[in-house]
């Protein structure tokens, strides 16, 4: 029976700001960055991006990992880290906010872990920033060797062997050298290294119940870090037995995941996943160390036994074997101020503010945009009864998307959803210019830019703003049905082309596409618009329904048995599905009101 998990914390949604808040407490060489609430940037207090004069490297992600990632900022490490929302990665203003605040002259490194929300917020963050002209490069971490080589878009998922790849790629900037060898550097030790778990238990989000998942005697091999299920459950063994499972995988010439053979020498790390004890942990590295020289006829230069990359309070650890030359043991040697990196901590310099410019949380509107209550046409009444509905559709949805994203993902799309939604809410409230159809579609993306992480929070950022575009381009007031219609279809593509998925792929554009497809056949039939935009959602509730029998071909599914994902829908796309439909039913009501 799954049960809510004990969790000694306040409110869970204040998790990450609070952690921090301790964080930078205990280490006064570290400093949060000064901005909004929904800013959680954490960088060295002794770096102004103005005057900085090394290549900052700058990581991050969704939080639930630590000490990943803002543990490992400092002198030699990590510039700044910028933390997502739990499992969730951050939204694109936070990346922004902390490449401005550290990055100088020499330019930033972003080291991201493949996942599909990290990579399109921080590559969606860094094009930004070249636009203001700061010279960035990317570094996709995959380190995952658990897995077949995976199918569609999705990649091998990003572990903890990114630590080393920050020790490196931290020790090459702070030897002064240019971006384009810093960058250089990590991506060679990232195809260095490679990485495989084992579970005992699920990790518990903040404020969620405890998965049963894991059930007792059982042990699951090749987890990712998000509770997401992993490559094969069977009965717990002697970790003498699983150490040798994992390096064999890891080190499998079949998969060939690491450019390791017998004679070489490398380095090794025991991981602990937040739950297990170091005595445990201790006992995996005494075992793997002899199997690695003797078994695989590997030469080990340095071990590194802790937990550096967790997943919340998991039981389990992950082992990663880095492929070691002169240059990788020189950058994993050189010094560094990072509080949670293994060895030489140091770093007591006084807080230095750094007040960095914050971009408003909303575009500055002239007067009478914001002046409220504000009188309503019929096209800005429908707008917000649209608005209205659909938003509480899915924050109604939270819990199901949760437990369905707990199977297939990592139990945080309702939770990513709903933070949208509420926000979105309080804001149209606020300042949204109802009578203005585009700019009210254009303030909603902004709404979702500065609160939502994850996959879903950049998607729904370049769905609106695509969206905006489209209906920007038209010139009269009131928006017509066509346009609308156009407005959908741009934004649908616009998530197919930064997203890489298309239909069938087993994720929102599953609800969505249906519905624009629907929506153009039956408008083009000349069928009433209020009925056109029913049976749209029809189409998406089908579309959503049917993603039970797909092979995922995009996002976290990706890693999920075939059987698993026939047990639920995508929750991505129930939730578009949901909304929409909400959208649809509001809107008829309105009419037939009126
Ligand atoms: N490449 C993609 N294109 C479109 N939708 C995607 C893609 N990858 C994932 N998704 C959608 O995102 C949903 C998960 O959202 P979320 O929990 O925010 O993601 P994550 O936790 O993996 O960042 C999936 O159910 C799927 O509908
Ligand atoms: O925890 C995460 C990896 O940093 C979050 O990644 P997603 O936003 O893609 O779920
Ligand atoms: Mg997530
Ligand atoms: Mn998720």
């Amino acid at each position: 029976m799954a049960c809510h998990g004990k969790k000694l914390l306040n409110n869970p949604s204040d998790v990450v700001t609070e952690f921090i808040e301790g964080l930078v407490e205990t280490y006064p060489a570290l400093q949060r960055l000064d901005g909004f609430p929904e800013v959680k940037v954490v960088l060295r207090a002794d770096v102004s991006g103005a005057t900085y004069d090394k290549v900052a490297v700058i990581s991050g992600g969704g939080s639930g990992h630590e000490p990943a990632h803002a543990g490992f900022v400092g002198e030699g490490m990590l510039t700044a880290a910028i933390c997502g929302d739990v499992f969730a990665s951050p939204q694109v203003d936070s990346i922004l906010a902390g490449i401005r605040a550290v990055t100088g002259p020499m330019g930033c490194l972003l080291i991201v872990k493949n996942y599909t929300g990290d990579r399109l917020n921080f590559g969606l963050a860094a094009e930004q920033a070249k636009s203001e002209g700061y010279k960035v490069e990317i570094v996709i971490v995959g380190d995952d060797c658990a897995l077949p080589p995976p199918r569609g878009i999705a990649g091998r998922r990003g572990l903890a062997g990114t630590i080393l790849v920050h020790k490196v790629a931290g020790a090459a900037a702070a030897a002064g050298l240019s971006l384009a060898e810093v960058a250089a550097e990590a991506k060679r030790a990232s195809e260095m290294v490679g990485t495989m778990g084992v579970a005992l238990s699920v990790c518990t989000l903040p404020g969620q119940v405890t998965s049963d998942r894991l059930g007792p005697g059982k042990m699951e091999l090749g987890l990712g870090i998000h509770g997401e299920p992993g490559a094969v459950v069977a009965d717990l063994q002697p970790v003498d037995v699983v150490v040798s499972l994992i390096l064999k995988q890891i080190l499998s010439l079949e998969t060939n995941y690491v450019p390791i053979t017998r004679g070489n020498r490398v380095v090794l790390m025991v991981n602990g996943l937040g739950a297990t004890p170091l005595m445990e942990l201790m006992i995996a590295t005494g075992n793997a160390v002899p199997k690695l020289q003797l078994e695989h006829g590997l030469a080990v230069d340095r071990v590194y036994t802790g937990s550096f990359m967790t997943s919340l309070d998991m039981a389990g650890f992950s082992i990663s074997i880095m492929k070691a030359d002169q240059a990788i043991l020189h950058c994993l040697d050189a010094a560094t101020k990072a509080p949670h990196w293994p060895v030489g901590v140091d770093g007591n310099h006084p807080p230095a503010k750094i007040p960095i410019p914050m971009p408003p949380s909303h575009s500055t509107k002239s007067e009478e945009l914001l002046s409220r209550p504000l009188q309503l046409n019929q096209q800005g009444h429908i707008m917000e009864v649209a608005i209205e509905a659909a938003a509480n559709a899915v924050i109604n949805l939270r819990d199901s998307l949760n437990e369905w994203d707990s199977k297939v993902g990592d139990g945080d799309c309702g939770s990513t959803i709903c933070r949208g939604a509420i926000t979105i809410l309080e804001d149209m409230k606020k300042y949204y210019p109802l009578n203005d159809a585009a700019e009210t579609v254009n303030e909603i993306g902004s709404s979702i830019r500065r609160v939502m992480g994850g996959t879903s929070g950049i998607l729904y950022n370049i769905f609106c703003k695509a969206a905006y575009a489209q209906l920007k381009a038209s010139t009269q007031s009131v928006v017509t049905s066509k346009q609308w219609c156009e407005a959908l279809d741009a934004a649908v593509a616009s998530i197919s082309k930064y997203g890489g998925a298309s239909a069938g792929y087993r994720t929102m554009l599953d609800a969505l596409i249906p519905a624009s497809t629907v929506l153009q056949e039956r408008l083009n039939a000349g069928i009433d618009p209020c009925t056109a935009f029913l049976l749209s959602s029809e189409a998406a509730l089908t579309g959503a329904e049917s993603t039970r029998h797909m092979q995922a071909q995009a996002g976290r599914s990706t890693y999920v048995s075939r059987e698993i994902l026939e047990s639920v829908p995508d929750p991505g796309a129930m939730a578009a599905a949901s909304w929409y439909r909400a959208a649809a039913l509001a809107v008829k009501d309105t009419y037939q009101a009126s």
